[in-house]
């Protein structure tokens, strides 16, 4: 697209302009590369319009902004837009010819448990025969399922990684998108230029306020996704749900809860492999399986379910579409159970409070006993926490494995003694201290028993194991079936 009809597309009458080809666009001065219009924003921290020799340098053809500051003369063609956030995310989606009018893209939003039911509902919408993509907290993937990751971690990216992903979607042959829409893109205009086919809601709570500043600024935020999307999917057991309430085109109620709802669940047994729950919905009665630990998992199922019917998913189609969910990778993930193996569990939790969430949804089913392995980050990451996340293990595990986790530049050594001070004084002071992460591992695993449960807590997902000194690339999964297979031989018992 050239530089003129860039404008034209952002209604810029703009007379004398050159008309270079533009490549692409971008908010962030490092990432501006040749052909690029750089669109200079006044942040909370920095002002863009302090790096436009950098762009320039960079080969950038144009900036976009609200106004130069006093003083400062741009070195390349600037266009003055009402808000330079918004324009971003309007050159991005016309610079990727609005790709998500192509698609059928389901928005999901929510305090928790936004990720687990985005990755749900791309899985049942694969279930259903529809070619899916997806963009979460935990990467990207085309429809081929190959995890990418973007180069800063988000939710959700700046708009112009959502518009060129969802055209790559697009290339590759998809027929929707799963996305997450966190509070701070809707605020930030990360997602604006995104054609909404559903909307899904997973609940609100009081977070994020340091950004939001009320509770009530948080949920107009959020709302902006149920407004802007031909249909909502919301949750009739959030008290916020009744505000609402007929603001998509058409809308679609769950609840886990017993409420009037167009899908529901009841009977739900939470057993060792997962849930099992009736669902009546729209698309008849069915036992539904879903391979997943947490009872909060049932709101979610039918979040997803309610979507993917919303996208044509037939109930055959969601039963087994949910029986085969392997769970989002490190969060939770089940990794082995039954008669003769300990049931082994990676997830991220690495704060004293997710840590202990996830210990007490274990507990309820764990018949045998609860073993956790745990560490804490070194550098500057709260080390306040190393204490804390050491006595929660002791207190709620049976037995607690404290090991190295990204210890960095601070002595392995004090971060376990911190780690022992909180087990010996809050909690239960049963643990053992393994440095080496691998060895831990093996060891906990060959320590349980059928029955028992071992929580592998704080990687989760991550690909690198940082030391003093070295980064070794990890794979707290692989590390884990290793040792499983070593427990199931005679040999390793
Ligand atoms: C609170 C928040 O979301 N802030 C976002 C906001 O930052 P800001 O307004 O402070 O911007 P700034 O840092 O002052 O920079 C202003 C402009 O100068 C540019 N700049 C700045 C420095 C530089 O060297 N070069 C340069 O070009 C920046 O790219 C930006 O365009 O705009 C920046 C880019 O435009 C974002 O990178 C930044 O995200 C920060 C890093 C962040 O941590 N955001 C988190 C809280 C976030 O978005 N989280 C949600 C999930 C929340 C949840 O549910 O858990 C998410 O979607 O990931
Ligand atoms: N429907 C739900 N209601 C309440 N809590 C939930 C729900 N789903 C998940 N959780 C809890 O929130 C945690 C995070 O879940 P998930 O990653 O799906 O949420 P999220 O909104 O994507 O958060 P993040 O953006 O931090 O990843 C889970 O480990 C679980 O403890």
């Amino acid at each position: 697209m050239r530089l003129q009809a860039l404008a034209a597309a952002l209604n810029l009458s703009l007379t004398d302009l050159p008309d270079p080809q533009v490549r692409g666009v971008t908010h962030n001065a490092d990432w501006a590369g040749p052909g690029d219009v750089f669109v200079a924003i006044r942040g909370a921290r920095f002002d863009g319009h302090n790096f436009l020799q950098e762009v320039q340098r960079a080969g950038a053809v144009a900036v976009l902004g609200e106004g130069l500051p006093d003083g400062l003369v741009s070195p390349l063609p600037y266009l003055r837009v009402p808000d330079a956030r918004a324009a971003l995310a309007d050159a991005a989606a016309a610079l990727a010819d609005h790709p998500s009018r192509a698609l059928r893209v389901v928005g999901v939003t929510g305090t928790d448990g936004k990720t687990t039911t985005a990755w749900l509902t791309r899985h049942l919408l694969r279930a259903a025969g529809l070619k899916t993509g997806l963009l979460s907290t935990v990467g990207y993937e085309l429809p081929d399922g190959q995890l990418r990751h973007f180069p800063a971690h988000f939710t959700t990216p700046e708009a112009p990684q959502v518009q060129r992903t969802l055209r790559e979607l697009v290339t590759a042959g998809a027929d929707a998108a799963v996305l997450e829409a966190s509070s701070h893109a809707l605020a930030l205009d990360r997602v604006r230029g995104v054609d909404w086919a559903v909307a899904v809601w997973t609940h609100l709570s009081r977070e994020h306020l340091d950004f939001h500043g009320t509770v009530e600024n948080y949920f107009t935020e959020k709302r902006k996704l149920v407004e802007r999307a031909r249909h909502a999917v919301l949750n009739a057991d959030d008290p916020w749900t009744v505000r609402l309430t007929g603001l998509a085109g058409g809308e679609t109620t769950y609840s886990a809860e017993g409420e009037q709802a167009d899908w529901s669940a009841s009977e739900v047994e939470e057993g060792v492999n997962g849930l099992t729950f009736r669902v009546t919905s729209p698309l008849g009665e069915f036992r539904a399986n879903l391979p997943m630990i947490g009872r909060f998992n049932v709101a979610n199922a039918l979040a997803g379910m309610a979507a993917a019917a919303q996208l044509g998913a037939t109930a055959e189609q969601l039963i087994a579409g949910l029986a085969s969910f392997r769970g989002v990778p490190g969060r939770m993930e089940l990794l082995a159970a039954g008669e003769d193996l300990p049931r082994v569990i990676v997830d991220f939790a690495h704060t004293p409070p997710s840590l202990e969430k996830a210990l007490a949804t274990l507990r309820t089913t764990t018949p045998g006993r609860l073993w956790v392995l745990i560490g804490s980050a070194g550098g500057p990451r709260d080390p306040g926490k190393r204490a804390p996340l050491g006595e929660v293990a002791s207190r709620l595990a049976d037995h607690a494995v404290f090991t190295e986790e990204d210890c960095r530049d601070t002595p392995l050594d004090d971060i376990l003694r911190e780690m022992e001070r909180g087990a010996r004084e809050g909690g239960q002071g049963t643990f053992t201290t393994i440095p080496d992460r691998a060895e831990a591992i093996a060891w906990i695993i060959g320590q349980a028993r059928s029955g028992d449960t071992v929580l592998l807590a704080g990687k989760g997902p991550e690909d690198t194991l940082e030391r003093a000194h070295e980064t070794l690339p990890w794979d707290e999964v692989a590390v884990a079936r290793a040792a499983l297979a070593a427990w199931s031989t005679p040999a390793g018992q």
